[in-house]
């Protein structure tokens, strides 16, 4: 390590070699993936490393990303837990060993959802990683549908929950019921708010289905909360890539009043969250944002992670913070389409994100299915083997040595989502699910169900590849 930097040695490297880094951010299902899948396809002579962390114990956002097609130099995946808080020093040996084994000019990381931006980004500013890599700057991408829903009409955003001095009624908070923080769980909604405070470039993306005075609304909005950032309109996160890449704006940022830049331990009075930064919000200064040291007090928590320099702090996970769970969702028996799709259309609210692979009877080609609050998407992503004809399935088979996950009747076909929402009612939504799949009646008389009215068949059908079901 050069002897200044890394542990405690202040802000990242300055050396010419040192890699830049774009954190990015936003809610989930805002279109981080969409985005770095652009920044990919656009990169010119950049060679780009990608490391992506997802909430749930399934890496949705790994296997779109680590595709053939995309030209990512390495991707590194970080699955089932924050890269903020629990998975620190995973994200610091992942990094690091990016960094031995291959040639790559800018690292983007993408955490979930519902990760804070500045712990992430001091990460490459405070220990072993700032040695190899420099911040360039946060990115944070806005659902600005669901920003405006959340925000609009009621002047500056502020946080609520536990002395933040709560507010009540905000209007649509990414889920939940509008918690008020008296349990200790803050609304999604606060973290829109920290996503937007601690970026150096705000991406206002869906912009497509905004109107002129909803973007100029939204923009007000971003720049009560950071005065000064940048923003830029997107579409499925079309930004230029010299609007994001190579911008230097996270050095260049006042960080005086960031407590932790520079200091490896983050001095916090207990109560995590009253700490103005003077901007006039009573907000946080920015790095305890869901890490309120002494509220989940787990010294177990930091003996588990091994003996490192940040162990002392007692982390309140984002998941806990807002009160966000998540499961996985297996089948190998297909959905009935019709059934399915009317449960998709009208998911509860609690489900505030879900994603993944569905298998859809009489459908040949793999589905994959994305919803994000109210929007939900379906795209045929091209046919099942079980589906190809017996000389191209068994080339497949034989290249790809996937022999473990065939299964006797269904083949590769099978469905695996990711349910993540608030307050969520898991054991409600499983069986909902069930009972979407189709009956022993409906398999035996396969005839009788044709998919093509509910879901893609795929860019070689006749069809559209994408559905939107809402
Ligand atoms: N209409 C519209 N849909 C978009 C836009 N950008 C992304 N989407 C869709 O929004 C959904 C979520 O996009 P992702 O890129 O997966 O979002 P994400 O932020 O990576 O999601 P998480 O990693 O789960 O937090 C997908 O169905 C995208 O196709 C946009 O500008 N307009």
């Amino acid at each position: 390590m050069t002897p200044g930097r890394g542990l405690g040695g202040g802000p990242g490297s300055t050396d010419d070699d040192a890699i830049p880094v774009t954190v990015l951010s936003g809610s989930l299902g805002a279109g981080k993936t969409t985005l770095v899948n652009h920044l990919l396809s656009n990169a010119g002579d950049r060679d780009i490393a990608v490391l992506v962390n997802d909430v749930g114990a399934v890496n949705v956002d790994y296997d779109l990303l680590s595709s053939d097609d995309l030209p990512a130099v390495g991707v590194a995946e970080l699955s089932n837990g924050c890269i903020c808080c629990e998975l620190r020093d995973d994200l610091e040996r992942a990094v690091v060993q990016l960094a031995d084994g291959k040639e790559f000019d800018h690292l983007v990381v993408e955490p979930s959802g519902i990760s804070e931006p500045g712990p992430v980004a001091r990460q490459f500013t405070n220990g072993p990683a700032a040695a190899r890599y420099r911040m360039d700057a946060v990115v944070t991408v806005l659902d600005t549908p669901q920003f405006l829903g959340a925000f609009a009409g009621e002047g500056t955003p502020e946080r609520r929950g536990p002395g933040t001095g709560a507010r009540e009624g905000s209007g649509a908070d990414g889920g939940g019921d509008g918690d008020d923080g008296d349990d200790g769980v803050r609304p999604l909604s606060d973290l829109l708010v920290e996503q937007v405070e601690g970026a150096d470039v705000v991406l206002l993306n869906k912009a497509d289905l905004c109107d002129e005075a909803d973007l100029v609304e939204a923009e007000a909005l971003v720049r009560a909360l950071r005065p000064g950032v940048e923003t830029v309109r997107t579409e499925h996160a079309a930004v230029p890539l010299d609007r994001v890449f190579g911008v230097d704006l996270y050095e260049q940022r006042d960080h005086s009043d960031d407590r932790s830049h520079g200091a490896v331990h983050d001095q916090d009075d207990g109560d995590g969250h009253g700490h103005d930064d003077g901007d006039g919000h009573g907000h946080d200064d920015g790095d305890d944002h869901g890490h309120d040291h002494g509220v989940h007090d787990d010294a177990d928590d930091a003996d588990d992670r091994g003996d490192t320099d940040h162990d002392d702090h007692a982390h309140a996970h984002p998941d806990e913070v807002y009160g966000v769970a998540s499961f996985v969702y297996r089948a190998r028996r297909p959905f009935h389409p019709e059934r399915l799709a009317a449960y998709l259309s009208a998911l509860p609210d609690a489900v505030v994100r879900s994603k993944g692979t569905l298998h859809v009877a009489n459908a040949d080609q793999r589905l994959r299915y994305s919803q994000a609050g109210p929007s939900v998407r379906v795209e045929a992503v091209g046919p099942w083997v079980a589906a190809m004809d017996e000389t191209d399935r068994d080339l497949y088979r034989a290249n790809r040595r996937d022999g473990a996950d065939w299964h006797d009747e269904w083949g590769d076909r099978h469905t695996e989502l990711v349910v993540i929402g608030v307050d969520l009612d898991e054991p409600a939504v499983r069986e909902r699910l069930d009972a979407c799949l189709c009956t022993d009646a409906e398999l035996e008389d396969r005839t009788a169900v044709d998919p093509t009215e509910w879901f893609p068949t795929g860019a070689d059908g006749d069809g559209d590849p994408v559905a939107v079901l809402r």
